[in-house]
Order: structure tokens, then C-alpha cells, then sequence
């Protein structure tokens, strides 16, 4: 986190040339206010660096701009893939069905034919008199892929919604990891595992701490057709990829479009 805070608190000129321009082209910034992750609030009060394919040619800071950034966050990556592998290993095996079905389907994290994307978040300083109506850190959603692992600081906000649909407290619980279930792999699941829905609270007045969190979304690789893998139709199949696309328009609009 003390690396990703060095990238965030650069000025925002040099963090524009990095900018995630397109939703077919996950990798890169994204401004405050720019993620609408529900569309029915103004955009969330944070920022984030989404990283997708550990292709060389992918456009980073230069070493002398933040020394170590690349090079700690493909690191992370990589022990991010090797954790969810093993969680979707774990959770096959509790299903009862091939332990090896959905990690054969995350083949490809890492490499331009799967969407995985680790993402730094930082959640800066808020001036409760500059908020919008509605306007929250992070708008509530649930995350498009299969899992998602999520690191985050001290600093509170996170809430998930319970089977009662009730919002609930999620703080960090030090030496732990947070799962989240996503949108796949309830449809995967035919709603054995739920997807949880979750928002970041803004802090309360005069509390002026910024917030820093990690995610690795897991996401099946681009061309993997999901089907309810109880063989029943609860959800018809889907393209992984295809999927994710139409979320990620909801949540910023048709930016290919625009640029
Ligand atoms: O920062 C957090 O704790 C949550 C972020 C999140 O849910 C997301 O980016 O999808
Ligand atoms: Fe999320």
C-alpha cells in the first residue's frame, strides 16, 4: 500500500498519460469521480490503477517516477493468481463436483486472453462540503467475475449486504483476506454461492483520513462460455468476456465510444 500511495499522491498530470481510456482495455487510472459502480449515484470518491496483462508493451510510470511500482505490483499479481486458483480449487471440491473446473477456466490470468485485473484504490480526503447528493466512496454493485480478494486498510467503510439484505460492517481483520463471491460464479453455481453486494460509506464529518484498499478480481478467461455447472438452465450460458463488457458499460458508459 505504501507503494500504490506513492503513485496516487503524484499530480494528476502525471497520472492522465496512464489513463484508462477504453472498457476493452482495462489496464490503467481511473479519476476520482469516474466510476459509477451504481449508476444511480454521481461518480464514487476514490481512484484506482486496474492492471490486467502483465504484457511488457502495457504503459507504466517510468522507474524513476515511482521506483519498485511495476515491478511490486506484477509481484502482487502473481501471488493474487495463485491465491484465487487455489480458493476456486477449494470451492470446487466443496461443491462435490471436478475440483478442476474452475481453475482450468482461469487459465489464462495474466495474459491478454483473461480480463483478472489487481486493482489499487485510493479513497482521498473527503470535504463533506464538497459531496454530491448520494454521492458515496464506492456506490454500492457486486464485482462482475468469479471471486474477488480484497485488501484493505484500517480505515473502515466497507459494507456488505447479508441474506437479509441488510448492510453490515466488513472491517479489517488483520492477517486475513476478504472474498468476495461475483456475478459468474453465482450464475456458475446456479446460486449456490450469492454474489455480495457491497458499497465504501463516506467517513463521518471531520474525519479527513484517506483509505486504501487492493482488489484482485478473478474473471474466467475471455472466451469461456459459463453454463450452471448443476447442468440445470437456471442462467442461460454466457461468453465471460461479453459479460463483463456489458457490466463494465453500465459503470462508465460506452467509453469506446467517446475517446
Ligand atoms: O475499496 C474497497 O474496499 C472496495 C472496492 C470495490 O468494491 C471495487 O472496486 O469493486
Ligand atoms: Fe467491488
Amino acid at each position: 500500500m505504501e507503494i500504490s500511495k506513492k503513485f496516487f499522491l503524484l499530480p494528476a498530470e502525471a497520472k492522465t498519460p496512464f489513463s484508462r481510456t477504453r472498457n476493452t482495455d482495462v489496464h490503467g487510472w481511473l479519476a476520482p469521480e469516474i466510476e459509477r459502480l451504481n449508476p444511480s449515484r454521481p461518480g464514487g470518491l476514490k481512484e484506482s490503477f486496474n492492471i490486467t496483462s502483465l504484457h511488457p508493451d502495457a504503459a507504466w510510470p517510468a522507474e524513476d517516477v515511482v521506483p519498485g511500482f511495476r515491478q511490486t505490483i506484477e509481484s502482487f499479481f502473481m501471488r493474487c493468481k495463485d491465491l484465487s486458483l487455489r480458493v476456486l480449487r477449494v470451492m470446487a471440491l466443496s461443491l462435490d463436483i471436478d475440483v478442476d473446473i474452475f481453475v482450468n477456466s482461469h487459465k489464462g490470468i495474466g495474459s491478454d486472453l483473461n480480463k483478472s485485473t489487481l486493482r489499487i484504490l485510493h479513497y482521498p480526503p473527503v470535504r463533506h462540503e464538497m459531496v454530491k447528493e448520494g454521492q458515496l466512496r464506492c456506490g454500492e454493485h457486486s464485482d462482475y467475475g468469479s471471486i474477488t480478494l480484497l485488501f484493505q486498510d484500517s480505515k473502515g467503510g466497507l459494507q456488505v449486504m447479508n441474506r437479509s439484505g441488510e448492510y453490515i460492517d466488513a472491517p479489517a481483520i488483520p492477517g486475513t483476506v476478504l472474498i468476495n463471491i461475483a456475478d459468474l460464479m453465482q450464475r456458475w453455481t446456479s446460486d449456490v454461492f450469492m454474489s455480495a453486494k457491497h458499497r465504501v460509506l463516506l467517513p463521518p464529518p471531520g474525519d479527513v483520513s484517506t483509505r486504501q484498499s487492493v482488489a484482485f478480481f478473478a474473471h474466467p478467461d475471455d472466451d469461456v462460455t459459463i453454463t450452471c455447472c448443476d447442468g440445470s438452465n437456471k442462467y442461460p450460458p454466457v461468453k465471460s468476456w461479453a459479460y463483463s463488457l456489458e457490466r463494465f458499460n453500465d459503470s462508465y458508459g460506452k467509453m469506446e465510444t467517446t475517446s
